[in-house]
């Protein structure tokens, strides 16, 4: 099989997305739109001059211009707008299921109400599933550099949408805010029946990933690279089937690879690991999940059979039932 063939196949594929933060999913186009319906001062002229501003040399690089770029959603409307747009570009790649992260605190701290975020972003989860069949989940996020009392903070205003919360995870400023400090906070979303994920192990060290695995109980770990500078830990990781939530062209726009031919996810599949591919945040990192596919693809020696089970892997690392995976993993064997 040609690399373009295997990049049509990735494509064809259904697909689960599990690692993506839907403010990452804000478009330069929207950003502007936005900027102008909210009447909101932003420090660009045009579409192009965003663009041009997305050159990040590590993570908080990133971070600063994303919660920049987050405050221009106001209204109940700016989120449903959002979500609808994201949904509408994964199910042009075959996503068939999304995993959705969103950032409470980035709104609250600003102004704008937990209630008016989560409002918007679920309507627009039930009218994919009504319109055309894609579920989603959603997960929130705790940021990290914050403290843990301002996470309680959080899950206490979560309380009367613990339906449509499918779990919580934990992001923003990795080094320095290590798993440790949320542990109480963990404990009590698991309380709630709420499913518990972290960023782990993308900036920080092998031991952040210990930390998420033995003190916050972790269903998945988002991210996880550094886990491979420790035998013992990747072995355990792959003996207990934890789902990796790898995202390839964040890794290479935040400088956590040098260049996408030294990405370990080759290596990852080989060492009998659960990695996924996601977009993470797509519009700052350069593309959504085919374009992620084709990158890797492109850079490294990736096998039909290592795409499939991507693919594979993608649900089986879900929080779909049984049922709804076997479902799908059975859609796979068709393309
Ligand atoms: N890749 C990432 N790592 C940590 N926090 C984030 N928030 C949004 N994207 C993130
Ligand atoms: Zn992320």
């Amino acid at each position: 099989m040609t690399k373009d063939d295997l990049i049509a196949y990735a494509q064809a594929l259904p697909k689960a997305e599990l690692h993506l933060h839907i403010e990452g999913s804000l478009e330069p186009e929207m950003l502007f739109k936005l900027a102008q319906r909210n009447k909101v001062d932003i420090p660009f002229k045009s579409v192009e001059e965003i663009r041009a501003a997305y050159e990040f040399s590590n993570l908080q690089d990133f971070l600063d211009i994303y919660y920049q770029g987050m405050n221009v959603l106001r209204t109940e409307e700016d989120f449903f707008d959002l979500t609808m747009a994201y949904l509408n570009r994964a199910r042009a790649d075959n996503v068939r299921h999304a995993e959705i992260f969103f950032d409470p605190q980035g709104h609250t701290e600003r102004g704008v109400s937990f209630d008016t975020a989560i409002s918007g972003i679920v309507t627009a989860l039930s009218m994919a599933k009504a319109q055309f069949g894609m579920t989603a989940k959603l997960i929130m996020c705790f940021l990290r550099h914050l403290p843990e009392e301002d996470a309680f903070k959080t899950l206490e205003q979560a309380e009367n949408w613990l339906d449509r919360i499918e779990g919580v995870g934990l992001d923003s400023s990795e080094v320095g805010h290590p798993p440790s400090k949320f542990e109480r906070v963990f404990k009590a979303a698991r309380e709630r029946g709420l499913k518990t994920v972290a960023h782990a192990g993308e900036e920080g060290p092998p031991d952040y990933v210990h930390e998420a695995l033995d003190l916050l109980a972790v269903d998945r770990l988002d991210h996880g690279n550094r886990s491979l500078e420790d035998d013992a830990l990747t072995a355990r990781l792959a003996k207990e089937e934890m789902t990796l939530t790898v995202c390839p062209l964040s890794n290479l726009k935040l400088c956590v690879v040098d260049a996408m031919t030294a990405h370990p996810l080759k290596r990852m599949l080989d060492l009998d690991l659960r990695a996924t591919v996601n977009s993470d945040d797509p519009s700052y990192f350069g593309g959504y999940v085919s374009d992620n596919f084709k990158a890797v693809i492109e850079a490294l020696p990736l096998t039909r059979e290592d795409v499939k089970t991507l693919a594979k892997n993608s649900f089986l690392g879900s929080f779909l039932s049984e049922g709804e995976k076997r479902a799908q993993l059975a859609a796979i064997e068709t393309v």
